[in-house]
C-alpha cells in the first residue's frame, strides 16, 4: 500500500491548523504523529477519514486521491480507514458483542443495522475478534462495565470488524494508565505486524513513538517539523517539536511504559528480536 500526502492544508478561519503537510509512507508501517497539543493532529487524521473537509492538498491511496471522494465512494474508504478515538466512543449501556458489531454500520442498509439483524457469521466473526484481543469473555457485559483499557480493545475490535487497510488511532491511550497503555499499544502493533494493516498513531508521549513506530512524524503549529526513526527522535529534536526550552524533560511527555520490564519482552518476542 502506498499513501502519499501532499500540501494538506487545513484552515479555520484565518487559523491554519494544518499547514502543507507532505509525506509517503510504502507499505503498512506503523506511523506515530507526534507534537503539543493544538499542533495540527488530530485535524490531520480527521481529514485522512473525511470526517473534516480540507482546505487543500491531496491524500492519495494506491494512487487515488480520498480527499476528492464523494458519496458512496467516500463511505467505502471511511469503513477502509477506521478511527480509534481517545475516549474509545462505544455505546456504553449496549452489550460489547454489539459495539463491535456496529463497526460494519458504514456496510449495510440502516433497517437492518437499527434491527440488529446480524447473520450468525457476522457474530461468529465479531467474537473471534473479540477472542484475539483477550476479551471475548466479556462479549456480554454492557461497554461501560469494562475497564478503560478493556474498552479501547473494544473499540479495536469495532475498527477491525470493517476489515480496513489502515487504521487510525487519535490519542488511543492518553486516557490509560501504563499497564493498560501498554496492552493497547501492544495490540495496534500486532494488527499491523500480523495483518498488515497501517497504523497512524497521534500520540503524545516521546517514549511510545519511540518505542512502537517505524516512523514519527513531528507536528509544530501545523507543519511537518520532523519525520524520521524512532532513533534520530533525539532530545534535541523532541524539543524542538514540542518548542521547550533547555528545561524540557522527556518525563513530561512519558507514559511510563517503558517501566513496565515484562512489557518490553512481550514487544520484542513481537517483533522478533
Ligand atoms: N473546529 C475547529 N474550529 C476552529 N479551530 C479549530 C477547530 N478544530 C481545531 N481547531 C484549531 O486547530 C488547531 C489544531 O488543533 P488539533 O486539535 O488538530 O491539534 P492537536 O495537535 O490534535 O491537539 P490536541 O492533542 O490538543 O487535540 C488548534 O489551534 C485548534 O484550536
Amino acid at each position: 500500500m502506498h499513501l502519499n500526502v501532499v500540501q494538506v492544508s487545513k484552515s479555520f478561519g484565518t487559523k491554519s491548523a494544518v499547514d502543507r503537510v507532505n509525506f509517503a509512507v510504502e507499505g503498512a508501517k506503523f506511523i506515530g504523529i507526534i507534537g503539543r497539543s493544538g499542533a495540527g493532529k488530530s485535524t490531520f487524521l480527521r481529514m485522512m477519514n473525511r470526517l473534516t473537509d480540507a482546505t487543500d492538498g491531496r491524500i492519495e491511496v494506491d494512487g487515488v486521491d480520498v480527499l476528492s471522494l464523494t458519496g458512496k465512494a467516500k463511505r467505502d474508504w471511511q469503513s477502509q480507514c477506521a478511527m480509534v478515538f481517545q475516549q474509545f466512543n462505544l455505546v456504553p449501556r449496549m452489550d460489547v458483542a454489539s459495539n463491535v458489531l456496529h463497526g460494519l454500520l458504514g456496510r449495510r442498509s440502516t433497517l437492518t443495522s437499527l434491527l440488529n439483524l446480524w447473520s450468525s457469521a457476522d457474530i461468529t466473526r465479531a467474537l473471534e475478534i473479540l477472542d484475539r484481543l483477550g476479551i471475548q469473555e466479556q462479549a456480554a457485559k454492557r461497554a461501560e462495565a469494562l475497564s478503560g483499557g478493556q474498552q479501547q480493545r473494544v473499540a479495536i475490535a469495532r475498527a477491525l470488524m470493517q476489515d480496513p487497510k489502515i487504521i487510525l488511532a487519535d490519542e488511543p491511550i492518553a486516557s490509560l494508565d501504563p499497564m493498560n497503555a501498554q496492552i493497547v499499544m501492544d495490540t495496534l502493533k500486532r494488527i499491523n505486524i500480523e495483518d498488515g494493516r497501517m497504523v497512524i498513531a497521534n500520540l503524545h508521549t516521546l517514549d511510545t513513538a519511540r518505542r512502537y513506530c517505524d516512523r514519527v512524524i513531528g507536528m509544530r503549529d501545523g507543519r511537518v517539523v520532523f519525520d524520521g526513526t524512532a532513533d534520530q527522535l533525539t532530545q534535541d529534536v523532541a524539543r524542538d517539536i514540542y518548542g521547550a526550552d533547555q528545561s524540557f524533560s522527556e518525563s513530561a511527555t512519558s507514559t511510563e511504559i517503558s517501566s513496565l520490564a515484562s512489557g518490553q519482552k512481550y514487544a520484542d518476542a513481537l517483533l522478533g528480536d
